[in-house]
């Protein structure tokens, strides 16, 4: 397959994984088809027009690792793209923070597809991602001030870079392992997609949780989401119901797993990747299938 249209079909795979993410509808805390969570500074279309804004960057990205078989070289090189990319998803929202966390880890996935063209099964991928992560940033200095960076600080956890270079344990130990059991179980895809996020929340030390919420919050939405997976999942009622307080609970904290959002986008990209692969559909799209959201969905089907 040409490089520039692997590239297109990985840019336009990894758009759609945000898209299916922002419109996965309810999501406790997240911005959704129905509200803004804990969020007063995003809302539906913003994070749409986010998502449509990262296109270009996942693109060259991939074109990039496509090319460049340095990983030194390359890594200098994605962190100059990831940069223009955040400056295209600012201009889109008007300065808010929609995306960084994404763009770094469907960008470390897109790159890592390009670069292991068809081999796309997730310890394939992430073992890439995490060889990529560990490699410095020459642009950027590490006393570089963010939420993420003072949360690692103050908390010691690993953070959106320390998860990349362990290679994101946490979508092949909890995301995609929920994702395809509600599937298997026969639950709808809005239900097995939910599924893999409240399991992603209840492992993943989220830098977003920990900046509003503190230690005691990220503990407390961590253990409420595992309470959800033993009581069967989203899709029974006792889930369901558990799956609204945690929701209520979260906007009660002003806090918001943005990570863990994040990297149900990634599952979803690595779940396309591994199908397309093992269907041997080549050049053809990775197909990630929207889910008919209803904006007042308030129990879960
Ligand atoms: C490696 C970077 C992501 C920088 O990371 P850093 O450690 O500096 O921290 P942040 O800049 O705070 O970004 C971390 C974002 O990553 C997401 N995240 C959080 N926890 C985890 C985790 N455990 N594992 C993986 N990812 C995690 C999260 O992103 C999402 O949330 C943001 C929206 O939520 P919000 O609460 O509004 O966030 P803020 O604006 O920070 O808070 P407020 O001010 O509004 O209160 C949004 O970003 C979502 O995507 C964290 O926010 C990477 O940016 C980097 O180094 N980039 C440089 C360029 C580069 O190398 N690119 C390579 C591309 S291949
Ligand atoms: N749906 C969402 N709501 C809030 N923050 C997010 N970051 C990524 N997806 C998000």
């Amino acid at each position: 397959m040409r490089a520039r249209t692997l590239a297109t079909m990985l840019a336009d795979t990894a758009t759609d994984a945000l898209r299916a993410e922002v419109d996965l509808t309810p999501k406790p805390g997240l911005v959704d088809a129905r509200d803004s969570g804990a969020h007063q500074d995003m809302t539906h279309a913003l994070m749409r027009a986010s998502a449509d804004a990262l296109h270009l960057g996942f693109h060259d990205a991939a074109v990039a690792a496509t090319r460049e078989r340095d990983l030194v070289r390359l890594r200098a090189e994605l962190g100059l793209l990831g940069r223009e990319s955040e400056a295209r998803m600012l201009l889109a929202t008007n300065g808010v923070n929609t995306h960084r966390g994404a763009i770094w880890c469907l960008g470390l996935l897109v790159s890592a597809a390009a670069a292991e063209p068809g081999r796309w099964k997730a310890d394939v991928l992430l073992d890439w991602v995490a060889r990529m992560a560990v490699i410095k940033d020459p642009a950027v200095s590490p006393a570089r001030c963010s939420n993420g960076q003072r949360a690692i600080r103050n908390y010691g956890v690993a953070g959106a870079r320390g998860e990349a270079a362990s290679g994101f344990a946490q979508i092949v130990d909890a995301g995609l392992p929920a994702l395809r059991a509600g599937r298997k179980a026969g639950c709808s895809e809005r239900v097995a997609r939910l599924n893999a996020l409240v399991a992603l929340m209840g492992v993943l030390d989220d830098t977003c949780v920990l900046s509003r919420a503190g230690l005691e919050g990220l503990r407390a939405m961590q253990s409420q989401a595992a309470r959800i997976g033993k009581l069967g999942g989203v899709g029974t009622c006792r889930g369901a119901r558990e799956l609204a307080g945690l929701d209520r609970n979260l906007i009660a904290l002003n806090a918001s797993p943005g990570g863990s959002a994040d990297l149900l986008a990634a599952t979803l990209f690595i779940d396309a990747l591994e199908t397309a692969a093992s269907n041997q559909l080549g050049g053809r799209r990775a197909s990630i299938e929207p889910v008919q959201e209803n904006a007042h969905a308030t129990t879960v089907a």
